[in-house]
């Protein structure tokens, strides 16, 4: 700590001193600089004294001492001005500030009388000093607090503006103390010569006195004509058991949202390469399907189950302008009807029992300017058909419980697995909503109608999880790939891709064969096995035959022989083909 930063204080004290004492007074700092005085070392404030000098011995020994006679003293010993020295009696008192010395408060007689003066009350003189050096000392420290306290407001002050929310500091009767540029931003700059009245979004009063903490609620704002919902939070300050200040959090809810959708993955990114195929009618579904994201129309994709609408759903969107937007889906047949509808369109706080403190925020709005993609509608309930075609109609929503509705710019993709028309017709589905819907269909063919893509599929399918699986399986039989040709898929891609994965967990050799498919595909083709048209290869036979005599007989030595028997080969050639095959 140094003393020249409070040279000011220091220079008024040291006048002080004189004032009641009458000698000439000099403060130094423990680098030996001059940093007050009066009388005759006025003119010397600044410049650095002799470090062989008196100050310097006080410096060092850190006593407080009165010189009575100069020269002879033992202080003076060092001094190299000490012969034409004319000062007739000196008086120092360190400076110290938690036990370390940062300077030295001397006084210097220059006649007798002022040396009568020190002299004539000693004690009072030193202990008088001693209070003025502790004086020095605590008026240091409080500079160096005051300036850590500037430093913490400074920090303080820029982080506040630069965290990326609304920020506002309020006392318990709700005026508005401090607010950072992004509150300025949420809240819009015409609103900020009356921000105290926005608090009265907040409830002060009640938070005040039951000592709140509140979270993610959200109020209607509105600037130049445009509303706009912000979430907003509240954090009491507590001093002495009083609540005296408030910090309020806001945020705009697009742009929770928005984190909300990087967070969940909600927009994982798919583009039409994805989709795996070279049939033509594939081929043409997908440039049929380019087209349809160039327009913001409704899609309507329908096809058999695991045929790839999700899939068509997410290229479409990326491909189309809302791509920086979120693809929001929802499986209409996955929830709970007396849930599907605030899972939609969100819900007000307090809609019904059990509804979160806050209300909830629905996947209409969760897609705002991007995509819905709502699977499975041929499973929504009427009631909600009807709130459907309205949103479609008018492009507003309302919040279960709500008293408002609110815009949304979401294009809806739908999908289903059913006959919506045959629905249509049943009265399960309202014809108006299915032409609403249904401005671009989009139809998949099921995988038994494209089965020229099965073998790229599988192989796709392959390598996805020989990485996932750290293995090393390079082919399909072509036995397998003939079954996969003939059987019927009615699980589509879907259950091509988990029979493959099944498969590679199952494997032994590099090549899977038809040993390694699940049971219940296996059995399919025994029963295929005796249709004429297919026709395997002798290895895939001679495989498969080795592998039934083996699971008859067992894998002991006995059972090999008998196996080896049966099959009409040697001891030695079932030996060979058993570590050929990998069985
Ligand atoms: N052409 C394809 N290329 C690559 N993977 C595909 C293809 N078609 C479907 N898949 C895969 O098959 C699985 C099922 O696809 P998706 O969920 O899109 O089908 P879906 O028709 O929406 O099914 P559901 O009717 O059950 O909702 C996914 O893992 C998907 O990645």
């Amino acid at each position: 700590m140094q003393l020249f930063r409070i040279s000011n204080i220091v220079q008024r004290i040291a006048e002080a001193i004189e004032s009641v004492i009458n000698v000439d007074v000099t403060i130094i700092d423990n680098k030996l600089n001059r940093i007050a005085a009066t009388g005759l070392y006025t003119e010397n404030i600044g410049a650095r004294i002799n470090d062989k000098s008196v100050f310097a011995y006080a410096l060092k020994s850190g006593e407080s001492f009165i010189i009575e006679n100069p020269r002879i003293h033992k202080a003076c010993s060092r001094c190299e001005k000490k012969e034409s020295c004319r000062e007739f009696a000196q008086v120092c008192c360190p400076i110290k500030v938690n036990g370390t010395i940062i300077g030295v408060i001397g006084l210097i007689a220059f006649d007798e009388k002022q040396k009568a003066s020190i002299l004539s009350n000693k004690h009072n003189l030193l202990e008088f000093l001693s209070r003025m050096a502790d004086l020095l000392a605590t008026k240091l420290i409080e500079k160096k607090k005051s300036e850590e306290i500037k430093l913490l407001i400074g920090e303080l002050e820029v982080l506040f503006d630069s965290i990326d929310r609304g920020l506002m500091l309020v006392d318990a009767e709700g005026n508005v103390l401090h607010y950072n540029s992004k509150a300025i931003e949420i809240l819009g700059k015409e609103h900020i010569d009356n921000i105290n009245k926005i608090t009265r979004h907040f409830d002060i009063k009640n938070i005040v006195s039951k000592k709140l903490n509140i979270r993610n609620k959200e109020f209607y704002h509105s600037i130049n004509g445009n509303n706009f919902r912000i979430v907003y939070s509240v954090k009491p300050i507590e001093v002495n058991g009083k609540i005296v200040r408030l910090v309020i959090t806001l945020n705009k809810i697009n742009e929770i949202i928005n984190v909300v959708n990087d967070v969940t993955g909600a927009s994982m990114e798919m583009n039409f390469d994805d989709i795996i195929g070279e049939s033509i009618s594939i081929k043409m579904v997908k440039d049929y399907a380019k087209k349809a994201a160039r327009s913001s129309s409704t899609v309507l994709i329908q096809g058999e189950s695991g045929t790839g609408k999700e899939l068509f759903a997410r290229a479409i969107h990326f491909y189309s302008d809302r791509r920086k937007y979120p693809f929001i889906p929802i499986n209409c047949a996955a929830i709970p009807e007396n849930l599907l509808e605030s899972e939609l369109f969100g819900y007000e706080e307090g809609a019904f029992t059990g509804a979160k403190k806050g209300g909830k925020t629905g996947k209409f709005e969760l897609a705002n300017k991007g995509t819905i993609f709502l699977d499975e509608i041929g499973d929504m309930p009427l009631h909600l058909q009807t709130k459907l075609l309205r949103v479609l109609q008018e492009n507003m929503i309302e919040r279960v419980g709500g008293k408002r509705f609110i815009p949304i710019d979401v294009r809806i993709i739908a999908a289903t697995n059913k006959n919506l028309e045959k629905r249509v017709e049943e009265g399960e589905f309202r014809d108006d909503l299915y032409y609403r819907l249904n401005v671009i269909p989009l139809y998949i063919p099921p995988l038994r109608e494209r089965i020229d893509d099965i073998p790229i599929l599988a192989y796709k399918f392959l390598n996805k999880f020989n990485y996932k699986l750290g293995k090393n399986i390079s082919h399909i039989s072509e036995e397998v790939l003939q079954f996969f040709k003939n059987y019927d898929w009615p699980g589509n891609v879907r259950e091509l891709e988990n029979i493959i994965e099944y498969a590679v967990n199952m494997a032994s050799s590099n090549c899977i064969s038809i040993n390694d498919l699940p049971n219940r595909i296996k059995n399919k083709h025994v029963k295929n096995m005796a249709a004429d048209d297919i026709i395997i290869s002798i290895q895939d036979l001679e495989k498969r035959e080795i592998s039934k005599a083996i699971r008859k007989f067992g894998r002991t030595k006995k059972g090999i022989e008998e196996a080896a028997k049966v099959l009409g080969i040697s001891r030695a050639t079932i030996y060979r083909k058993l570590k050929k095959y990998s069985i």
